[in-house]
């Protein structure tokens, strides 16, 4: 496997560098960021999925993590949304194909020949971050924005072994009861709803896949996705009967955009430092 190095900043005393490599898994090429605080390492891991629409550069150019990042001596991992390319099947909404991969394992065709970003995520960019990176694999924690909100919490409660800790902004929290989910689980996996079930943290929480973990939650009330698509008191309901330890904030007057996840990523990379310790 190759790595390309594609782009490289220095910020706050570390790095930020941009690569590109072939994946086995999605049989395209895929693109990540990683951020590497100054110093020796091995650093904690914190990975971020980003939503509908983006890259790995919107939360590494609008989130302005990199000062705590460095502060804390956390390394952050920052995929694609998706797949992409010409050879890749895509749809004209922003909702569906290309920068909306989901964090799923497409069953359905066209999809299903490269929308894997679950397994992207958690077997090949895992590997490949533990092979070449100064990182301390023991010591990883996910967290991401909205779709990607919905990605980290879904990959947590499947794997708490490798995402030891776990926050979200404004995620999509039951995805198999809101249109983005629903278009996009149709889609991907097919109607069978019942196998929806697996990709849905609140329904994942509800059938016992719970975690040691304290989640932390962060939505803004002038969110204009929230009552629609986002629904973080189903969550709630969810952690509630089962007992899975839960802080779920609503943030007064803050929207959807990262003016709102900026304001509140300090505290998040703050909980994950704690957490991983
Ligand atoms: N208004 C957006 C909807 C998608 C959206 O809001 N995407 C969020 C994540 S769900 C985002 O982070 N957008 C990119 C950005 O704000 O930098 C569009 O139509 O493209």
């Amino acid at each position: 496997m190759t790595l390309t190095h594609l782009s490289e900043w220095t910020s706050f005393g570390g790095t930020l560098s941009v690569y590109e490599h072939e994946s086995v898994i999605t049989r395209t090429p895929m693109t990540f960021a990683v951020y590497t605080p100054k110093g020796e390492g091995p650093f904690p891991v914190l990975w971020y999925l980003s939503g509908l629409t983006c890259t790995w550069a919107n939360v590494m150019e609008k989130a302005g993590l990199q000062r705590m990042a460095a502060e804390l001596g956390l390394m952050i991992i920052a995929p694609d949304t998706s797949p992409r390319g010409d050879e890749v099947p895509n749809d004209t909404s922003y909702d569906l194909g290309q920068g909306a991969g989901f964090y799923l394992s497409a069953t359905q065709a066209p999809w299903a020949e490269h929308y894997h970003m679950d397994r992207y995520i958690t077997e090949e960019l895992t590997q490949i971050i533990a092979d070449n990176f100064q990182s301390d694999m023991s010591r990883q924690g996910i967290t991401g924005h909205s779709m990607g909100g919905h990605g980290a919490i879904t990959l947590h409660l499947k794997n708490p072994e490798q995402f030891k800790s776990c926050s979200a902004f404004s995620p999509i929290t039951s995805p198999s009861r809101v249109p983005w989910g629903q278009k996009a689980f149709t889609a991907y996996l097919g109607k069978d709803e019942t196998i929806w079930k697996a990709y849905d943290a609140s329904a994942l929480v509800k059938s016992g896949h719970t975690s040691s973990a304290h989640i932390l939650i962060d939505t803004g009330t002038a969110d204009n996705f929230r009552e629609e698509q986002l629904k973080p008191e189903l969550f709630v309901q969810a952690c509630e009967a089962s007992e899975q330890k839960l802080t779920s904030r609503l943030q007064d007057g803050y929207d959807h955009s990262y003016y709102f996840v900026a304001s509140f990523i300090e505290d998040h990379l703050r909980w994950h430092a704690e957490a991983l310790g």
